[in-house]
């Protein structure tokens, strides 16, 4: 299997031993992004690092300033699995920051505000428990899930949904798509309800379990449209595969 890399190919063994990070993923010029992505990543989990510290000295709260490590943990992996498998996507947008829309931006603003508000109303719900493990037991589900979609489609995953088959685009069935069809929409889900369940946040918790299966439910029907289009042998994988999402597929 060789992956592109702007006008390079590289064998699988090649990477990233044998090749430079930002040769390999800029080896026309700028490292700029690089190092961005660098200092974004790391920047934003020593913040959440060192807000948790604080949080869990004074109050007692660990989960909120662990919701923000999980977020700033998120996004650094989709830039840095997109970088290292599917190099030519590996660009700033595929930190996935500034594409979200509002509703992201608000979702996770309501998160932080109904933590913060129960907490101070009615601490009790806010204790770690069993819930609190059952909420990371999801998020690192999750992850795993997402990142692992992302390494095994490789060039064939994109942030976006394709409507017209690309130069090399070809079906992926192996690896965690042997078992769950969209297994990044499944990891997403899972994830961004675990951090809730995490919080102990029901309001947002139902909020977003319920937000999100609307948002895939709608995108799996849109992107498998197309992907029946692409490729004759999708309705037979569809047969034998599962997605993972209550009531979805
Ligand atoms: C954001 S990715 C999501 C991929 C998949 N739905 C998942 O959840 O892992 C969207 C792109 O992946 C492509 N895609 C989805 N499933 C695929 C598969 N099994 N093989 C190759 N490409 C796929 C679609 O054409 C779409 O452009």
């Amino acid at each position: 299997m060789t992956y592109q890399s702007h006008q390079r190919h590289f064998s699988r063994g090649e990477l990233p031993s044998q090749v430079s990070f930002p040769a390999y993923l800029y080896p026309s010029g700028s490292y700029a992004l690089d190092g961005i992505a660098t200092r974004a990543g790391g920047l934003g989990v020593v913040f959440a690092l060192a807000l948790n510290a604080a949080w869990t000295w004074r109050n007692g709260f660990p989960q909120l300033p662990l919701f923000v490590a999980c977020l700033a943990f998120f996004h650094f992996m989709e830039f840095w699995i997109t970088a290292r498998y599917n190099t030519r996507r590996g660009k700033v947008e595929a930190f996935i920051l500034t594409s979200n829309g509002a509703a992201y931006n608000i979702a996770h603003a309501s998160a932080i505000i109904e933590a913060l508000v129960e907490y101070y109303f009615f601490p009790q719900l806010k204790a770690l428990n069993w819930v609190t493990l059952v909420g990371l037991f999801l998020v690192i589900i999750g992850q795993t899930a997402r990142t692992l979609a992302m390494k095994h489609a490789g060039s064939n995953f994109s942030h976006y949904v394709v409507t017209e088959k690309e130069a090399g685009h070809r079906l992926v069935t192996e690896g965690i798509y042997a078992w769950l069809r969209h297994p990044s929409y499944f990891g997403y889900y899972w994830w961004a309800v675990g951090t809730q369940v995490m919080l102990g946040n029901p309001i947002c918790a139902l909020g977003f379990a319920a937000f999100l299966w609307m948002f895939f439910s709608n995108r799996v029907k849109h992107e498998e449209e197309h992907l029946m289009g692409f490729f004759r042998e999708y309705s037979d994988y569809r047969k034998r595969s599962w997605v993972g999402i209550p009531f979805i597929g």
